[in-house]
């Protein structure tokens, strides 16, 4: 996985911007502050393995394009979820929204390879 670099919008970025400061005493924004560090890693490591992720399932897309292969794959859709809800019970993630979550992805995976499938078709590559 590609590390996270410092580019002009991490740079920018306010670990403390909130609409609290002068809300709340400076002992609980400091522990406020502290736990949101944390929240800020997770963010970054969601993004960058959602990134990588989304360069898999495009290799997917491409290979189906190429052999005419249909964008979307509901058996494997229907297996991923069962695992996905069953790993969310084990990790005391709420497994609704572990499919919720999951859904909202490949809907996503499924709109590129139809693009990607689409683009291929109108290069002539099945002519
Ligand atoms: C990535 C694929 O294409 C689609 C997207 C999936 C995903 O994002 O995991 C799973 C099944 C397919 O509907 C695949 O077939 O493996």
């Amino acid at each position: 996985m590609s590390e996270p670099n410092l580019n002009e919008s991490t740079q920018t970025f306010d670990p403390h911007a909130s609409s609290l400061q002068g809300e709340v005493q400076q002992e609980v924004l400091d522990e406020l502050f502290s736990i949101r560090g944390s929240i800020d890693n997770f963010d970054a490591q969601l993004v960058y393995l959602l990134a990588e992720r989304f360069k898999a399932t495009q290799r997917v897309g491409h290979l189906k394009a190429t052999h005419q292969l249909p964008p979307s794959d509901p058996n494997r859709e229907k297996a991923q979820i069962e695992r996905l809800r069953s790993l969310a019970h084990e990790a005391h993630l709420d497994p609704e929204f572990a499919e919720k979550f999951l859904n909202f992805i490949i809907s996503e995976v499924i709109r590129h390879h139809q693009h990607i499938s689409d683009s291929h078709k109108s290069n002539g590559a099945d002519a």
